[in-house]
């Protein structure tokens, strides 16, 4: 079972990816974008950080890098793909998920840790929780803001895509439980070709140790274990 984590230029998560799924039993390996994927691999990450400075919009330039051929065609093939983060936004510019993360609506970054609710619980990313159920996850993010057509929205929320919300402790979704004006609090969504394909912006790879003093985002890798 070997994960490939694509490292970009400008990527700075994919060692700490390695690490929890490493944790978890998965093994993974980092992959430079430019050496291409390896053959048959178990799962892909795309991970955090901010490839190409974040120049244009976060995550545009990484994803015109030819490895993403590859990772649409792995994904198409029902290889699982997570993009977290900066991840997130090249799954979204690199278009294996709908809609796109812009500027947080407070024009700042913001590094902090916020509740997310579980909307749905059967997917491989979820189902280690209830659905329903609150977690607590770190986000770093500028441009997280996830903005999406109405319709497209509307069409993601009756097919069941969206993976998280953010919400209060309480599992409330509010304007200021929402950490950056995401589109009706987004906090991540399925893609096209399938539940195996998800991206998500706070970063679960970031509460797998202990030793970090938060697990809560174990469940999610936990996927490239089914
Ligand atoms: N933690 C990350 O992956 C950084 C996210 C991103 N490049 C931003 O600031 O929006």
């Amino acid at each position: 079972m070997t994960v490939a984590v694509v490292q970009f230029g400008g990527s700075n998560c994919d060692r700490d990816t390695v690490r929890a799924l490493a944790d978890l039993g998965i093994d993974a390996e980092r992959v430079w974008h430019e050496d291409g994927l390896p053959s048959d691999p178990d799962g892909i990450v795309l991970p955090g950080g901010f490839s190409y400075g974040d120049y244009l919009r976060a995550g545009a330039m990484a994803a015109h890098s030819p490895v993403m051929e590859s990772v649409r065609a792995a994904a198409a093939e029902g290889v699982p793909v997570l993009g977290i983060c900066n991840g997130a936004q090249i799954g979204c510019e690199g278009g294996l998920t709908p809609g796109a993360f812009t500027t947080n609506e407070s024009a700042r970054f913001q590094c902090e840790h916020v509740h997310c609710r579980v909307e749905n619980g059967d997917t491989p990313w979820t189902q280690a929780y209830d659905e329903g159920e609150i977690i607590t996850l770190p986000i770093a993010h500028g441009e997280g803001r996830y903005e999406i057509g109405d319709d497209r929205l509307a069409t993601l929320e009756s097919e069941d895509r969206v993976l998280f919300r953010y919400c209060t402790p309480d599992g409330e979704v509010t304007p200021e439980a929402n950490p950056n004006g995401s589109k009706h609090s987004v906090a991540g969504v399925i893609g096209d070709a399938g539940d195996h394909v998800a991206v998500m912006m706070p970063h679960p790879e970031r509460a797998t140790l202990e030793v970090l003093g938060q697990t809560e985002g174990r469940g999610v890798l936990q996927a490239f274990s089914h």
